[in-house]
């Protein structure tokens, strides 16, 4: 059994008709989106936001109707994968690099349904490397700032040696801290620093974590 799978398709169970939902990016809700996909051909009527390009070419694909986040004042549901989720449902998110959409679409979002693995789910966050999106101006000033906040920042590249881009034309940091102690806190110090767009830290976020198990189970986190 595919853990993701099995997250990704538990978590539409929440997907009603008429609703707006936000479309995260990633592995496993990649399988929300294929389940959607089927149900809107099924009938089910929604409108997706999708938070970057990449899901936006799957829902496409799939035909599920779209509409530009600009255009509605809030969604009803997002679901979304995570790289790390702790026990007060803090995340890691961005290692896909879509971080910054990601939680423009999260924030506007009345429910928001984390969809993980169950190796993703921790005591503490800080094993997987924070993705940080900067400027690409001065970048190397910017990443000189984030290391005095107690980590190593790496700027993403791409396998032929050039830098990572967003969707949103910006860099990647991915910043080693191995434990964050408080993810609060260092969401806001890390927003302070000029350079900085955004972190991948969601904080007071998540309404519940759907956990898909190797042994095919499931477990919602509310
Ligand atoms: O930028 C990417 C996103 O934050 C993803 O949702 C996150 O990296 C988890 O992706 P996956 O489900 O592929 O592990």
């Amino acid at each position: 059994m595919n853990p993701k799978k099995i997250a990704g398709e538990k978590a539409v169970h929440y997907v009603e008709d008429g609703m707006t939902v936000g479309l995260g990016t990633g592995s496993t809700v990649y399988f929300s989106i294929i389940k959607l996909g089927e149900l809107v051909k099924e009938g089910l009527d929604i409108k997706g936001v999708p938070t970057s390009i990449q899901t936006e070419k799957l829902a496409i694909d799939l035909g599920i109707p779209l509409v530009s986040m600009s255009s509605v004042d809030y969604l009803d549901l997002t679901i979304d994968g995570a790289d790390e989720a702790n026990h007060d449902f803090e995340l890691i998110k961005g290692g896909g690099g879509a971080l910054l959409r990601e939680k423009m679409v999260a924030s506007i979002s009345e429910k928001f349904i984390v969809v993980i693995d169950e190796t993703k789910y921790v005591t503490q966050l800080g094993k997987f490397p924070l993705p940080v999106e900067i400027v690409p101006f001065s970048w190397e000033t910017t990443i000189n700032t984030i290391k005095k906040l107690g980590c190593t920042p790496k700027i993403r590249m791409n396998q032929d040696a050039s830098p990572f881009v967003t969707d949103n034309q910006n860099y990647i940091a991915d910043c080693y801290f191995e434990m964050i102690d408080n993810p609060a806190e260092l969401n806001q110090q890390l927003n302070m620093i000029s350079g900085v767009v955004e972190n991948g830290l969601f904080i007071n976020m998540a309404d519940s974590i759907v956990l898909g198990k190797e042994n095919g189970e499931v477990t919602i986190i509310s």
